[in-house]
């Protein structure tokens, strides 16, 4: 049975919902599901903007043929031909003959590599074309590497509405809700937002400060993104949350204390470390377990907080394994602008905290490394209460400058 939901004036959502992945692109837990968005104008001439994946293409043919009506479906605007969204590329085009797919040289490239047949089907666009569908008159604006080199996003300035590919998107299955004043995007999106954004377009920064240079020129009303939420209202909101995490800037003052521990001691030390901040005023403060936290949401914490503490065992002269995975991820992710504080633990040469210290310093770019430190030997004793002490102090001090 066909789902649509009306956008706006001859303009349909067509997308649609899978909530049985439990991995998206096989790594990143989604607990709440995701979507595909695909959306229908329905003009003088019919455009597709984007596909869905392949999980939800049944669902999302109902709803183009169910809103076509019997007419032919004109274009396919692909803004991004990432397989979750352009998987269903070659089946609209052997539903719809005459159907031609507009993109960039790059996508169409992709598109081949992929194996989808589309010869004698292309017209390309670059940076700039516009072209009217009727009384719909678009501009094709490129997006690389958002979230990958062939993206673009395409500007209907009859209407205001942007399509806006991989960018301003969010985990999470749509129920029945599709626009963000339909639902309470504060309480219920933002973190699957910030996961979504910071694992999976966190690396690309600066290009995404680009995309949002050129989005301060035009005058955006409606958002619609490939995955979550439309946005109709409040864009300031989400702009503003993008300008943070593009720039690295963090949301809040506050302090993420990451631990590894096998016997509990080391663990045991962060919470008090944990309960010292709370009581010198530092209410804004989450301890994770490293082995148990699926870095993805270590990753949004750490874009999310001003302040992260490293509390690492010492495992065969080295890293904890997962708690150097986590480094790994945040480097490769492309995250600065932070203060560390460490806290180490050995029991017969320790070595984690040295270790994780020059990996900050020397791999990792603007990571501001608090000279206190924290060296426990097996487990927290009463000796260690005026390193604790000054730690803690390090960290509070560092939040008035
Ligand atoms: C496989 C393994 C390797 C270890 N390697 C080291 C090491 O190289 N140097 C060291 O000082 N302690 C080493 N340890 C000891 C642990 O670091 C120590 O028991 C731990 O600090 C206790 O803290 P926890 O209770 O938080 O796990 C190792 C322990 C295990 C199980």
């Amino acid at each position: 049975m066909h789902c649509v939901r009306k956008v706006t004036e001859n303009l349909y959502w067509v997308g649609a919902n899978d909530r049985r992945l439990s991995l998206f692109e096989n790594i990143h837990p989604i607990p709440r599901g995701v979507s595909y968005n695909s959306y229908l104008l329905l003009d003088k001439q019919t455009v597709l903007f984007d596909t869905v994946d392949w999980s939800a293409c049944r669902q999302f043919l109902e709803n183009v043929e169910y809103l076509l009506d019997g007419r032919p479906l004109d274009y396919l605007v692909i803004n991004h031909m990432e397989p979750d969204h352009g998987a269903s590329i070659e089946e609209i085009l052997l539903r719809y003959p005459k159907t031609k797919i507009i993109s960039t040289e790059k996508a169409f490239m992709l598109m081949r590599q992929f194996g989808f047949h589309i010869d004698g089907r292309m017209e390309e666009v670059q940076e700039g074309d516009t072209k009217s569908f009727g009384k719909h008159v678009v501009t094709f604006v490129s997006a690389p590497m958002v979230h990958w080199p062939e993206a673009m996003v395409t500007f209907d300035t009859t209407n205001g509405v942007l399509f806006s590919a991989d960018a301003f998107g969010s985990f999470g299955a749509l129920d029945g809700k599709l626009f963000n004043d339909e639902v309470n995007f504060d309480r219920d999106w933002i973190d699957d937002a910030r996961r979504y954004y910071t694992n999976i377009v966190g690396k690309y920064g600066p290009h995404v400060q680009a995309l949002l240079k050129k989005a301060g020129g035009i005058d955006i009303k409606i958002i619609c993104p490939l995955h979550g939420p439309v946005w109709r209202t409040d864009l300031g909101y989400f702009l503003d949350k993008y300008g943070h995490w593009s720039s690295y800037e963090p949301e809040e003052q506050g302090v993420m204390i990451v631990y590894a521990t096998m016997y509990g001691n080391t663990e045991s030390a962060a919470g008090v470390l944990a309960a010292k901040l709370v009581e010198k005023g530092m209410t804004n403060v989450v301890m994770y377990d490293v082995s148990n936290t699926h870095v993805s949401y270590l990753i949004s914490e750490a874009f999310r907080l001003s302040h992260i503490v490293l509390a690492s065992v010492t495992y065969n002269l080295g890293i904890y394994p997962v708690m150097h995975n986590f480094l790994m991820d945040m480097k490769a992710l492309n995250l600065q602008k932070r203060t560390v504080a460490i806290m180490e633990n050995g029991s017969w040469a320790c070595k984690s905290g040295t270790l994780m210290r020059e990996f900050l310093e020397n791999e990792m770019k603007d990571m501001n490394v608090l000279e206190e430190k924290l060296t426990l030997n097996s487990a927290m004793n009463a000796d260690n209460l005026p390193d604790m002490d000054a730690l803690a102090d390090g960290i509070i001090a560092s939040m008035k400058k």
